[in-house]
């Protein structure tokens, strides 16, 4: 089979370097040339530009998105448009909102899969695991390559329609966001609490048939091992947010309550006050209002 992957980043990369070592062809474009001549080395035929993408790959077209979100994928897709028709497939596998997914799949003539992929580049040796949405007989003719790039053929399944991959993706991120803030919250009690402990041996032994072992787990043994049991100079702040806020938002419209998600994507917005908290400062201010309780004053 031939592939034609755009997108050449730390998720691109691997989906090429996996799908080249199942035996398919890939074809592959990214505006960064030297991402381009990465996967040429790997064994990928170059494309210089879309249009070139387009006509290497021949009738039935089979491409694969891994751009970032948002603008990248509506600047390709409109690109490529008027080389599609409708028995080609185009895969997003990138972290999309469920509804900009429908909306493409709704705008373009061939078929389109919405594909959630979750294990991040440190999984590219095991594989992904892929949550696809969109038409029956585009998962059905995507199937050597989903079996190529995920863990094998359990490591991936059709959702359902349109939408319903990214869609199980976002519940995905949320359910990362509440375990990392889990795990986050019973270690700082372990580095703060009354036992002089070494975190990675706590992780370690936890992971070895502990019940709440997993590769999460696994990650946090790994940082205290490489940063240190105080993690070091490893900083006070989380960056990302924004499946976990499509998260939150579609839990709000659904009735659902999701208050882990919520709190562990409110502990992220909240570490990124450069200047402390604001609700802390006030409550600080407000303890001496009504209690005459010393007031904790910043170091100039
Ligand atoms: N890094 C991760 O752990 C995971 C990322 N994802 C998703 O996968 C997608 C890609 O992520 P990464 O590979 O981490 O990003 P990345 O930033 O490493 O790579 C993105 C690549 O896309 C290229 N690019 C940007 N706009 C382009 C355009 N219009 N045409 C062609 N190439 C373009 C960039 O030059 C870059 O090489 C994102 O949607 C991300 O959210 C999904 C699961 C895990
Ligand atoms: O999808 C992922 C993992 O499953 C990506 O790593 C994503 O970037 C994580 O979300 P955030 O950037 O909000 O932390």
């Amino acid at each position: 089979m031939q592939l034609g992957v755009v997108g050449l980043g730390r998720m691109g990369q691997i989906v090429v370097d996996r799908v080249l070592e199942a035996g398919h062809d890939v074809v592959a474009f990214d505006l960064d040339a030297e991402a381009v001549a990465t996967a040429a080395d790997a064994g990928a035929t170059p494309a210089e530009d879309l249009d070139d993408l387009t006509d290497r790959l021949g009738d039935d077209k089979r491409i694969w998105l891994m751009v970032p979100a948002g603008e990248a994928v509506d600047a390709t897709l409109e690109e490529l448009k008027p080389h599609l028709g409708p028995e080609d497939v185009v895969v997003d596998g990138g972290n999309s909102h469920f509804e900009a997914s429908v909306r493409r799949a709704d705008s373009t003539d061939a078929a389109y899969l919405d594909c959630g992929t979750s294990g991040g580049p440190a999984g590219a040796e095991l594989g992904f695991s892929l949550m696809i949405g969109g038409p029956e007989w585009a998962y059905e003719a995507m199937t050597p390559v989903f079996d190529a790039v995920a863990t094998g053929p359990d490591g991936h399944d059709r959702m359902g329609e349109s939408g319903s991959g990214h869609y199980v993706k976002m519940v995905h991120n949320g359910v990362e966001y509440a375990l990392m803030q889990a795990y986050g919250e019973g270690f700082e009690l372990l580095a703060d609490g009354r036992y002089d402990l070494d975190l990675e041996s706590v992780a370690r032994t936890w992971n070895n048939g502990a019940v709440i072992r997993s590769w999460l787990l696994e990650l946090c043994e790994e940082a205290f091992r490489e940063e240190g049991t105080d993690l070091g100079d490893v900083a006070d702040h989380v960056a990302g947010g924004s499946t976990g806020t499509w998260t939150v938002q579609e839990a709000l419209e659904q009735e659902v309550p999701v208050p882990l998600i919520y709190q562990a994507l409110a502990e992220r917005f909240g570490s990124r006050a450069d200047d402390g908290r604001f609700s802390r400062r006030l409550a600080n201010r407000l303890r001496y209002g009504f209690g005459r309780h010393e007031v904790q004053r910043r170091e100039e």
